[in-house]
């Protein structure tokens, strides 16, 4: 559905975007993470024909950014990350407004704003001034503006920055309805545990490259992010927490009241291979499970440098 190839960008001498690269498919809901100027609202900007690239394409359902804008803004939604609002408009007058811009007739207006407005849970403010909304609200509405004209693919960048936790977790209700829907969604975020619960896949970008790219879980393994194991045995907890210090991907080994824990860089493989170990050992296994990392972690796996440290 989105296809990015050999896309550059630059700024005079700066090169913004150095030969980017992103495919996905129909229904995905990408994750784009970044820090900051690493190049994702340059990248959605192009991808939203607002941007001219210097070189390399970027096509949307198959048409070309630059070639055929017209074509890619009818089964686009842009959310930008600043945006702007028409604050002498009640609510339901701004939808109206960018319905009739896309050239919807009136009465199927007047059918599809209430269900929009349902959809972004701002039902009960129709008649309000955009004005008068908070912040959370007006991105809500700027969500709403962005599916005016049902497009297959949405493009958001940052829809949740700025909001605080109740209206960021209000945001990712929504948008895990718009994946529901089936539509292609391309969101960037600083915010990553966030993004981890909704996203199939991630891009991180990191001064104008990508740098990984792939499902969650395939990132994880192929870095091998330490993951960190607790093991409850019956009896000689002491004991296999001497011996593990011995295995291979096995590292800081602790032992405490409530079993032993383990950092291990091994795979999926590595971590049967050793728990099949420890019951050949003879333990009474009682409980063998790994800590969830995040996304967060993944990221700064991949990032290491100090640029990861501006992430909020
Ligand atoms: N119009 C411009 N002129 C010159 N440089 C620009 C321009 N727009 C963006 N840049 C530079 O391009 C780089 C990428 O910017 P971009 O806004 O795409 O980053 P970003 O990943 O979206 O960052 P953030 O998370 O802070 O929004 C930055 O170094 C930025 O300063």
């Amino acid at each position: 559905m989105i296809e990015i190839k050999n896309l550059t960008k630059t700024y005079g001498s700066f090169e913004a975007l150095k030969s980017v690269n992103i495919s996905i498919d129909k229904g995905t809901v990408f994750g784009f993470v970044g820090p900051n100027g690493a190049g994702k609202s340059t990248t959605m900007s192009i991808l939203a024909t607002l941007l001219l690239p210097t070189s390399g394409s970027a096509s949307v359902n198959g048409f070309d950014v630059t070639q055929h804008p017209h074509e890619v803004r009818k089964r686009i939604g842009y959310m930008p990350d600043f945006f702007g609002v028409y604050d002498h408009f009640k609510t339901t007058e701004y939808l109206h407004f960018y319905g009739a811009s896309y050239g919807i007739p009136r009465a199927e207006r007047d059918k599809l704003i209430p269900q929009l407005l349902e959809l972004v849970n701002l039902s009960d403010k129709k008649e309000a001034y955009v004005d008068s909304l908070s912040r959370g609200m007006k991105q809500r509405l700027c969500l709403a503006r962005c599916l005016v004209h049902d497009p297959d693919v949405l493009i958001l960048d940052e829809p949740a920055s700025g909001l605080d936790p109740r209206a960021r977790i209000e945001m990712r209700e929504i948008l895990k309805e718009l994946k529901l829907m089936g539509k292609t969604i391309i969101i960037s975020s600083h915010i990553l545990p966030e993004l981890a619960e909704m996203v199939d896949e991630i891009g991180v970008i990191e001064h104008g490259a990508m740098v990984a790219q792939g499902k969650v879980a395939d990132i994880q393994n192929s870095l091998r992010v330490k993951r960190v194991l607790h093991i409850r045995v019956l009896e000689r907890s002491e004991e296999l927490a001497v011996q593990l210090r011995d295995e291979a991907y096995v590292s800081q080994v602790l032992s405490d009241a409530n079993g032993v824990h383990a950092h291990f860089s091994g795979g999926d493989a590595e971590q049967s291979q050793l728990l099949g170990r420890i019951m050949d050992l003879g333990y009474q296994v009682v409980s063998f499970n790994e800590a969830q990392s995040n996304l967060e972690d993944v990221f700064l796996e991949i990032t290491k440098g100090g640029a990861s440290n501006e992430l909020a």
